[in-house]
């Protein structure tokens, strides 16, 4: 059975639609993430399954119980936000075991639970201090022990990293990777940033205006995004796509844009259902990319920019009128420069109906 199972739900605040008929699962011990931009409606699906906002419309079940009439504190869920409070006046044990003391229990088995999640998340060292003596990332780190030591059946997170450094969210990151791994427990994670959701997540779900756009793994997002919001909100640099025209070249079917022309191989039968103007989706790492005309490297493009970021260079390049990004290896032949030659082969789901900016299936 599901953990959870959302259902058609909605939420409107006067005239913006946060939820628009949501509907997912989670099955039992799944991480799955909730990625989205700013307005995405991700904290108000968080809040809604917590019990803290009424949905208009549709159903929350948690193994397969339904919750409409459940009060937030009896649907074995933890929610943690983004902005944590702790409560100043408590030592760091005290903020960690508050849920259990608060709770009516007691003695030896808080002591031992409270040391047992301060190992988890390496904070042993902050147990005897105050909350204004903690860095940042131990100040979250006291609010997840909180969040989690007390078993629910579904942990809720929102953005729980996003106010760290890139340092501390890394490591963090990792921490929750390995608790996850450790306890199996169910996880609901929002954040806008789709790196941590791919890192972390069985499956994500990509949410925009309130809308799903897209739930797999974030292998399956990232190769075949279902439209042109996915493929450009996940992957950085974002997928490149060009307008291009479905012609033919001696009988033979080719794409066609400002300043390349392909032949359209492998197929799809369901290319014939395109119009004739599509996009063509193209990752930064699929463009072959060389000094010299050859080939495999036909067309000619300007480089523009050449960001080196240590192993990899990422290239801004203008390619007819078309600008788009490649990235190369720091030792490769092209040096950031003057001109460099390119090369594709399209992929038949990476063509893009332009009318409905979806992505051929
Ligand atoms: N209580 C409220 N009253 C009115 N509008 C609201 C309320 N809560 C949320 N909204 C609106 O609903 C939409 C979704 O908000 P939500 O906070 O769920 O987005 P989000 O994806 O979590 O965004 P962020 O990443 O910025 O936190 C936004 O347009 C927001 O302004």
């Amino acid at each position: 059975m599901s953990a959870l199972q959302i259902q058609g739900l909605t939420k409107r605040f006067d005239k913006v639609t946060a939820l628009a008929d949501i509907g997912f699962e989670v099955a039992e011990g799944e991480f799955l993430c909730v990625v989205g931009p700013t307005n995405a409606g991700k904290s108000t699906l968080l809040k809604t399954i917590a019990g803290l906002i009424r949905p208009d419309r549709g159903r929350i079940l948690a193994k397969g119980r339904d919750l409409a009439d459940v009060a937030p504190k009896d649907r074995g869920v933890s929610l943690l936000f983004q902005n944590i409070a702790l409560f100043p006046t408590m030592t760091g044990f005290e903020n960690i075991a508050f849920p259990l003391t608060a709770a009516g229990e007691t003695g030896a088995s808080v002591e031992a639970r409270v040391r047992q999640t301060a190992e988890l998340l390496r904070i042993g060292h902050v147990l005897n201090r105050y909350p204004r003596t903690f860095s940042g990332g131990e100040q979250q780190r006291v609010a997840i022990g909180r969040a989690i030591i007390r078993p629910s059946d579904l942990l809720l997170l929102d953005e729980p990293l996003s106010n760290l450094d890139a340092r501390i969210r890394i490591a963090l990151r990792i921490e929750f990777k390995k608790l996850h791994r450790e306890r199996r427990q169910t996880i609901l994670y929002v954040t806008h940033d789709q790196i941590e959701a791919m890192s972390l997540s069985d499956r994500i779900v990509v949410l925009n205006e309130g809308r799903i756009q897209q739930i797999g793994r974030p292998q399956e997002i990232y190769d075949r995004p279902a439209n042109r919001f996915v493929a450009r909100f996940i992957g950085t640099p974002p997928m490149n796509i060009l307008d291009a025209e479905v012609t033919s070249e001696g009988g033979a079917p080719i794409l066609a844009g400002a300043g390349f022309r392909v032949p359209l191989r492998n197929l799809d039968p369901a290319i014939t259902t395109l119009p004739r103007q599509v996009g063509l989706g193209l990752r930064a790492e699929e463009i072959r990319v060389a000094p010299a005309e050859s080939r495999d490297t036909p067309f000619p493009a300007e480089i523009v920019w050449a960001e080196h970021l240590g192993p990899k260079t990422i290239l801004d390049l203008r390619l007819g009128s078309t600008a788009l990004k490649a990235v190369i290896a720091d030792d490769h032949a092209v040096k950031g420069e003057g001109r460099a030659w390119l090369g594709f082969t399209p992929k038949p789901h990476h063509l893009l109906n332009r009318e409905t900016d979806q992505f051929l299936r």
